[in-house]
């Protein structure tokens, strides 16, 4: 099949919730009203029993012998069963949480000429609007969103770095150096989790590649109607979220068919896995699960996402190790370019996008229909 260019993409008009929020505080356009089977339950009747393990980082790098070792099985514990975990002591700056957090509220607060001067082009991802929008029927999220590529230096796209507010680049620079950091080490800790050596994953990512993206729900008056984000698995290695202290609690992770809400602890750091990469290269032994944001009648939300994942030239595939007679191959070898171009020309569809993967799934092999790299078009 022929790529389609991205200029045929036809997504119809889409309205800023802020402004839509501003304008007409009551009502919900047909576009963002969700399925009857899509709707978010109500808060009351979500499995309340559970919540995502928390990793306390610093018994990790410096915990003694014991504490280490259970550290590590309790990390263990999260990627296969949750693959999801909050981390604490995560020796990320607190002051740089609460920069990035303030940088990225003031650039939502903009007025929207201003912050329409960094626009998301249908079928990209980078700059000011809605991703994965790609035919007029497509419903929408409630959520403005506004994302960069970061690392390597080619993905990035110069003309969507916002001016305004002043220390916007500087604030997003140190912020992403410093999750950058936490990434590599995550990855080290999860290797050894595994059983393998700690670099194994820095040695085959090669010059990782690294994005942003700032998720901002405004309040809807129909939260039981509409989804701030929809249900989707990250095509990352491993995602670093940070949400705002004392906002409403948004994000809801999918265990055992259950939507489990992700109650905020004040200075820790969501982290999940990602389909793509530790999925594949485990061999579905740590599970990058699907989830959703939703939205709050009266309060607002902000997330900050960092996607961490290897670069576009490498091939991945299940790792030896983790494959055997009772663990057969479920993923086929691939370049991760391809991956992401993949991910990147679909609608957020659950794990969907994983079927690309997958060693049997009839559609495997299928090209994607759109002719974007996967870092978006910088034109
Ligand atoms: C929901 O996931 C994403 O939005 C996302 C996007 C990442 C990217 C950008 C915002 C700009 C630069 C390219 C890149 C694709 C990294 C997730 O990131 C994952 C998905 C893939 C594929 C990946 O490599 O990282
Ligand atoms: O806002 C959230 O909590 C979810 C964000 C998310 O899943 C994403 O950006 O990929
Ligand atoms: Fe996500």
């Amino acid at each position: 099949m022929a790529p389609v260019p991205i200029s045929l993409i036809k997504v119809g008009h889409i309205d800023d919730v802020q402004e839509l929020r501003k304008a007409k505080p009551t009502t919900i356009p047909e576009r963002f009203v969700r399925d009857r089977t899509e709707r978010p339950v109500p808060a009351t009747t979500l499995s309340q029993s559970s919540s995502i393990p928390i990793i306390d980082f610093s018994k990790l790098i410096k915990g003694n012998k014991e504490e280490f070792h259970n550290e590590i099985l309790q990390l263990a514990a999260a990627c296969e069963e949750w693959g999801f975990f909050q981390v604490i002591n995560h020796g990320v700056d607190l002051n740089l949480l609460e920069s990035i957090d303030k940088t990225a509220m003031e650039f939502f607060m903009l007025p929207l000429e201003e912050k329409q001067k960094y626009p998301m082009a249908p079928g990209t991802i980078q700059g000011y609007g809605q991703a994965f929008v790609f035919s007029e029927d497509q419903k929408l999220d409630w959520c403005n969103m506004f994302a960069l590529g970061i690392e390597p230096q080619y993905i990035r796209n110069p003309k969507l770095w916002p001016k305004r507010p002043a220390n916007f680049s500087e604030t997003v620079e140190l912020y992403s150096k410093e999750a950058r950091k936490l990434c590599q080490n995550l990855l080290k800790y999860i290797a050894i989790s595994l059983g393998l050596k700690g670099d194994v994953f820095e040695k085959l990512f090669g010059v990782a590649v690294q994005a942003i993206r700032m998720n901002y729900y405004p309040p809807c008056s129909r939260p039981d109607l509409v989804l701030g984000l929809s249900p989707h698995s990250d095509g990352s290695a491993l995602t670093v979220l940070q949400q705002r202290k004392g906002y409403s609690v948004g994000l809801q992770i999918l265990k055992d068919e259950k939507w489990v809400p992700v109650q905020p602890i004040p200075d820790a750091l969501v982290i999940n896995i990602g389909d793509s990469i530790e999925q594949v290269l485990t061999n579905g032994k740590y599970k990058s699960v699907e989830h959703r944001a939703v939205t709050h009648k009266e309060k607002d939300r902000l997330s900050i996402v960092t996607f961490y994942a290897p670069s576009y030239d490498v091939e991945i595939g299940p790792m030896q190790e983790l494959v055997d007679e009772n663990n057969p191959c479920k993923y086929r070898r691939y370049n991760h370019g391809e991956y992401s171009k993949h991910y990147v020309t679909n609608k957020l569809q659950g794990k969907r996008t994983l079927d690309f993967a997958k060693t049997q799934a009839s559609n495997s092999n299928k090209e994607s229909p759109l002719s974007t790299p996967p870092w978006g078009n910088h034109n």
